[in-house]
């Protein structure tokens, strides 16, 4: 090709040095200049490694004033070229290619194919596999489910799954004490992540959680949040301390009176807020507490909301509807229904009964849509009539395989320093408390028989809870001091460091402490479990504090039966009290989620018990049994069963199991892996079965692979391995270094240009075939979620010279197995033969591609209408029984539907590779 001054070149040599300009021809040298490095570069013209960089219709081209154009049409004139086209304002222009941006990226196939920017065949397979990957993740019931390095457990998995798959996931997780709430929300938190539905996270515990959260999430999910606390934020310098980063642990005491602190918060938009033992989020009639008014605002801002507690009715049942008020006010509005709801919940438990034998029942109500099948009428049951779609309880009867739990009473003899003081119930309870100094630990029996219990016990650990940080400290300090038993103490005085170390120094299986002494606040979601054997120093009024006692032990991972050992003072309210939880509501060996309910119903005869026991306690206990049977019972027939339906659908579940075990089980990922490794230098080694160790080398594509440490990462494709071994990276489909690593392969251009030749039988050589992938582009704001509906959706198509489409007859596996690859000499001369011939295959394709898109875009936006209807239709139906549903609610809905669907029509093809293959 004949060079002329002010052309436009690229140099296939080395693609930095953008587009060159010629500005001197010299006999047989020509020189080009590449303003976007500011270097001039002369070359031998027939070695010279130049492109011409000739742009087409429809290409998008930009100048160096910053004007961006659609070609129309391309003229040239004396050697030089001129283009046409129209620029944003839709006007017309025509600009010489010397006014072109140097900086220009010839990233699309064509462009890179044309401009001899090939890549290997390797690379060409790998960003096929990678599109086949991405779409096949797209479309899989297991998207973001797959990456937890937990066990698939039914009840999380399903919970997950229906929730994290919701648009505004706004739910209570009130799974029964230690079945894995923590474990839930982040898999739903990570769902929502990873399928873009939400990208900023406040997370809100208990300040004694912080660590545990903050460790949960890195090591369960991969998932690095920032933890805010005093220290974090006095660094802040001016800016929104909470819009420095997008996933944020915090302790919910953070905000107690700090008006700024809160208001900040508020200030910063959020997609998903979580709050960990929200039962502590208090409301009544009469006023709601700080920490609810303040997550009451943050609900009304963010899409999705997480409320975490095993013991929803902890402070009083307003207080839980409250809550549930806070996740859909539409569902529950008023109290008043809500409770006479409650009441109904046999009868409907019996409707639903009949429904799943296939009969339906005379007495439904009436906006029940009964032309639909069983299984839709039960889901409109419960969600209108039941407990909703925003609470999920799971316990361990539906569950199943928990240990058994023992009660072991221990009377002893109260001493005399003890009979005079008492006054008041929580003095009879603790009467240890009035002694300001440590006088008590001298003659308090519990004391002795603690230290003795210990010492029968050991090496086992166990774990030692009472109701105040004073006793415990005591405690604690007698038993290292006096005793020689190895021990540590956990109370509200203690910073966060010092309280991770005395759980730390407590979990040391080898050189730890044998007792970790808990004041309340280690009686709350922390993970003990360990130990099996609990002593109960003291009892707590409130049931539910007892059943979230018990649970630190009895929890997901406990392999032992669980052994409790209660210490009493005999004949005093400790025994009465002993004798009530134990005898009246069987509370130590049987969980029981109404435990607050029946103590509300007996205080009033109970207390008075406590401060002296009567002839009348016999009776109450009689009294408490048969109540509490028909309570259980009612519940069991009634609310459990509803909330057992709602909470756990193995159905639904057990499918998504096996196929996120299916993915684990092939050895597609490892070779995948492999194949990454090859195209972007980094070396693998086996390092055992499931198991590869990963190391960078000097010769690395990017300089950087994602999460591989400069000394190298041992990973492992086994669930099993992961779980016995921590110190392996548990590598899934959506494990971030291979996501990240999947994202640069689809956004750059690596492999998207290839060519090769092939021997074919009956092929005539010299004949051309075009491999080509497109995928559907839809550009639609995130929050869409248009990819639900509309994934990438490959299609590959091998055109040959007559424009005839060979792909089905040449799959992509085989003519990859075959094609050989071409020297860059040859290719370069190949390209510059069949450059014309190319375009018009090229056309072919895309026209062909064009048929099945529209194919595709059309049950895209039936399946986005219907599902999305779907949840329309809900709404509307509740409207029907609930006026407070506001139009603008539904309003939005209709309005995202018309969004996506237009969104969809405007989808378009994007060409992500080409092939040239070249047969022999
Ligand atoms: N699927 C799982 N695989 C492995 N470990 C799990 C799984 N689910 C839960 N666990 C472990 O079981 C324990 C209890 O889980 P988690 O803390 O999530 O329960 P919880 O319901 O939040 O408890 P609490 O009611 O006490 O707040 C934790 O140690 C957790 O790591």
């Amino acid at each position: 090709m004949e060079y002329t001054v002010g052309q436009r070149w690229v140099s296939h040599a080395d693609a930095q040095l953008g587009l060159g300009i010629v500005v001197d021809i010299d006999g047989r040298r020509v020189t080009l200049s590449f303003p976007a490095v500011d270097e001039e570069r002369t070359y031998a013209i027939d070695t010279a490694p130049l492109t011409r960089l000739r742009f087409k219709e429809g290409d998008h081209v930009a100048t160096i004033d910053g004007v961006e154009l659609l070609v129309t049409g391309v003229i040239e004139d004396r050697g030089l070229l001129l283009y046409r086209g129209t620029d944003h304002h839709d006007e017309e222009v025509v600009i010489s290619e010397l006014e072109l941006n140097a900086f220009v990226q010839l990233t699309t196939p064509q462009q890179r194919l044309l401009n001899g920017h090939f890549d290997r065949n390797d690379d060409f397979a790998l960003r096929v596999a990678t599109l086949d990957h991405l779409d096949r993740l797209q479309r899989s019931d297991a998207r973001g489910l797959m990456g937890s390095r937990t066990s698939l457990l039914t009840h999380q998995v399903y919970i997950a799954n229906e929730v994290g798959k919701r648009h505004s996931p706004r739910v209570l997780l009130a799974d029964e004490v230690g079945l894995g709430k923590t474990i839930e929300a982040g898999m739903i938190i990570q769902q929502q992540l990873l399928t873009g539905r939400s990208q900023r996270v406040l997370v809100m515990v208990p300040e004694s959680l912080l660590h545990q959260w903050l460790v949960e999430m890195l090591r369960r999910f991969n998932l690095r949040f920032a933890l805010f606390d005093a220290e974090r934020l006095a660094e802040a310098d001016g800016d929104n301390p909470f819009e420095s980063e997008q996933l944020i642990l915090c302790a919910s005491d953070l905000f107690q009176g700090q008006d700024t602190l809160k208001a900040a918060a508020l200030a910063a938009p959020w997609d998903l807020v979580v709050v960990d033992e929200a039962h502590h989020l208090a409301w009544s009639e009469s006023g709601s507490g700080e920490d609810y008014q303040l997550v009451e605002t943050l609900a009304a801002r963010s899409r999705g909301l997480l409320l975490l507690t095993a013991t929803p009715e902890q402070v009083g049942q307003a207080s839980h509807f409250a809550r549930l008020r806070l996740l859909d006010p539409s569902r529950f509005h008023s109290l008043e229904a809500f409770q006479a709801e409650e009441q109904g919940y046999r009868a409907l438990s019996a409707q639903v009964e009949a429904l799943q034998a296939n009969e339906i029942p005379a007495d439904l109500p009436e906006d029940v849509d009964t032309t639909e099948g069983a299984d839709d009428i039960i889901k409109q049951l419960l969600d209108r009539h039941g407990t909703g779609r925003v609470l999920f309880r799971n316990t361990r009867a539906a569950v199943r395989g928990f240990p058994e739990r023992h009660l072991h009473r221990y009377p002893l003899t109260p001493p005399e320093q003890y009979t005079h003081a008492v006054v008041d119930v929580d003095e009879k309870l603790h009467p240890e408390r009035p002694f300001i100094d440590d006088s008590w630990l001298g003659f308090d029996p519990r004391v002795n028989w603690l230290e003795e219990k210990l010492k029968s016990l050991r090496p086992q650990k166990v774990l030692v809870i009472c109701a105040s940080a004073d006793t415990a400290v005591a405690l604690e300090h007698h038993l290292q001091m006096r005793a020689g038993i190895r021990s540590s103490a956990f109370y509200e005085g203690l910073t966060i460091l010092e309280r991770d170390r005395a759980a730390a120094y407590f979990a040391d299986d080898e050189n730890g402490a044998q007792t970790l002494v808990c004041s309340e606040i280690g009686s709350e979601g922390r993970n003990f479990q360990f130990a099996h054997h609990l002593i109960l120093f003291d009892l707590p009024l409130n049931p539910d504090l007892l059943e979230q006692r018990i649970g630190r032990l009895d929890r997901i991972g406990q392999q032992s039966d669980v052994e409790i050992h209660v210490p009493y003072l005999e004949g005093t309210a400790q025994e009465v009290l002993l004798d009530w939880f134990d005898k009246g509501v069987n509370l130590f060996t049987d969980s029981c989620s109404a435990g607050n309910m029946i103590f509300e119903r007996f205080k009033d005869r109970l207390l008075p018990e406590l401060n002296q026991r009567s002839g009348e306690f016999d009776a109450l206990i009689a009294d408490t049994q048969t109540f509490t049977a028909s309570t259980r019972e009612e519940l069991r027939e009634g609310r459990d069963r509803l909330l057992e339906l709602n909470s756990c659908k193995p159905s639904v579940a057990e499918p998504v199991i096996e196929q996120i075990l299916a993915d684990e089980q092939a050895d597609t990922l490892q070779d995948y892996l492999e194949s990454l490794c090859d195209s972007f230098g980094v070396e693998h080694e086996f390092h055992s079965e499931q198991c590869l160790i990963l190391r960078p080398t000097e010769h690395m594509l990017t300089g950087h692979f994602p999460h591989l440490g400069e000394e190298g990462t041992t990973v492992t494709f086994s669930r099993d391995i992961a779980l016995a071994r921590e110190d392996l990276r548990f590598l899934t489909w959506e494990h971030p270094m291979l996501v990240e690593a999947m994202d640069m392969v689809h956004s750059t251009e690596l492999g998207n240009a290839a060519i090769a030749t092939l021997k074919l039988k009956g092929i005539p050589a010299g004949t051309m075939l075009l491999e080509t992938v497109y995928t559907v582009n839809c550009v639609a704001p995130r929050e869409l979620q248009v990819e639900r509906f509309l994934p990438l959706s490959p299609m590959r198509l091998l055109v040959d010279a007559r424009g005839k489409d060979l792909a089905e007859l040449l799959p992509h596996q085989r003519l990859n197995d075959r094609v050989e690859k071409v020297k860059k000499p040859t290719a370069l001369a190949i390209i510059k033969q069949v450059h014309d011939d190319v375009d018009a295959k090229m056309r072919l394709a895309s026209a062909q591609a064009e048929e099945r898109l529209a194919g595709i875009l059309g049950a895209a936006e039936a399946t986005m209408r219907e599902e999305l209807g779907a949840e329309l239709a809900r709404l509307e139906a509740l409207r029907a029984v609930n006026p407070s549903i506001r139009d603008e609610e539904l309003d939005h809905l209709r309005h995202r539907i018309e969004e996506c669907a237009i969104h969809i029509q405007h989808a378009n093809l994007q060409m992500q590779a080409l092939r040239l293959i070249i047969t022999t």
